[in-house]
């Protein structure tokens, strides 16, 4: 009988690890995931995801606190939870020499209620690829290879670590097209990426660690709803960046204005307003709200003043 905690496929509760030496690479994090959303641990290089996920998928025990997945512990219980679960690994191994639909059966012969190698491969659109060998695959290939791997078992519980890179534009697009369908049919996903592009597109909700912690949580709005929106313009000639209402605080390049706000649209009307009613025609006027990698690079960059403080 498959218990989960209040309804979360995955829990994680204070998770500790340290490694040898007493580096404390994860340091009491808690996040859980529901049944059928997509979750992504974004975070800078050596922020703890891969040290996160790995406990998560039963490869490391905790040295601190609580982790659940599909209401087991993922470490100690490995046995009723790894064959429902599916994991592309940032590294897959496989034996180069074999051929891709070789690799496919071989791993299929060890997997409970596999899909057909040929449904596996023409999920990540390697079917034509079937008869190649390992070795001649571009890094793109392989990294579809070893999502066609970790699907093989139909998982109710998909991590994925890193699984568009390498993949060029097309690939990328093809491989979010399919785990959107996936999380669509019910498939839990836990996804790490350094693409915040990928993460604000696939993200039901995420969080951003570093060093060790989790430093933002929520739906991509929430995470960027904290960090100001910008709007942009430039001015016609005979109007200086000194005309513009007080109220705009603006910095201002020459006749090239940019205004950083919380409140794009109610620092937009005024613009407008002021604009007509002063018969200026603003050139290039772009407004938005920040984006995830505004929040990301913003966080990086507190923390790069922290580096040394831990
Ligand atoms: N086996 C290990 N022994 C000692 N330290 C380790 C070990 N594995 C990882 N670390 C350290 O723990 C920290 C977290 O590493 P981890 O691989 O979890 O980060 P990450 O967020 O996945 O980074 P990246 O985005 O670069 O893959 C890093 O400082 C790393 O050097």
């Amino acid at each position: 009988m498959t218990q989960t905690t209040g309804g979360q496929v995955i829990d994680v509760e204070e998770l500790r690890r340290t490694y040898v030496g007493g580096y404390t690479a994860v340091d009491g994090i808690s996040f859980s995931v529901a049944r059928g959303e997509l979750f992504a641990l974004l975070g800078t290089n050596g922020a703890g995801k891969t040290s996160t996920v790995e406990v998560l998928e039963g490869l490391a025990r905790p040295d601190g606190g609580t982790v659940r997945v599909l209401g087991h512990d993922p470490y100690r219980e490995r046995t009723a939870v790894r064959p429902r679960v599916g994991v592309m690994l940032q590294e897959g191994g496989f034996p180069s020499d074999l051929t891709v639909a070789e690799t496919v059966r071989m791993c299929a012969g060890c997997t409970s209620g596999a899909r057909p190698a040929g449904e596996a491969l023409d999920l990540v659109g390697l079917t034509k690829r079937s008869e190649v060998r390992v070795k001649q695959l571009s890094g793109g290939e392989r990294r579809r290879l070893d999502l066609a791997l970790a699907l093989l078992g139909r998982p109710e519980v998909l991590f994925l670590d890193e699984p568009t890179t390498g993949l060029d534009a097309e690939g990328r697009r093809d491989t979010w097209e399919l785990v959107r369908e996936l999380r669509n049919e019910g498939t839990t996903v836990l996804l790490t990426t350094h693409y915040l592009e990928e993460a604000e597109s696939l993200a039901d909700r995420l969080a951003i660690m570093d060093q060790g912690r989790i430093v933002a949580s929520g739906t991509p709005a929430d995470v960027t709803a904290s960090r100001p929106g910008r709007i942009r313009f430039v001015l016609p000639g005979h109007v200086t960046a000194g005309q513009l209402p007080l109220s705009l605080r603006a910095a201002a390049d020459g006749r090239r204005i940019e205004i950083r706000t919380r409140q794009v649209q109610r620092d937009l009307g005024q613009l407008l307003r002021w604009a007509e009613e002063s018969g200026v025609e603003l050139e290039a006027l772009d407004a938005r709200s920040a984006t995830l990698e505004e929040a990301f690079l913003d966080i990086a960059a507190r923390s790069g003043e922290t580096v040394g403080a831990r």
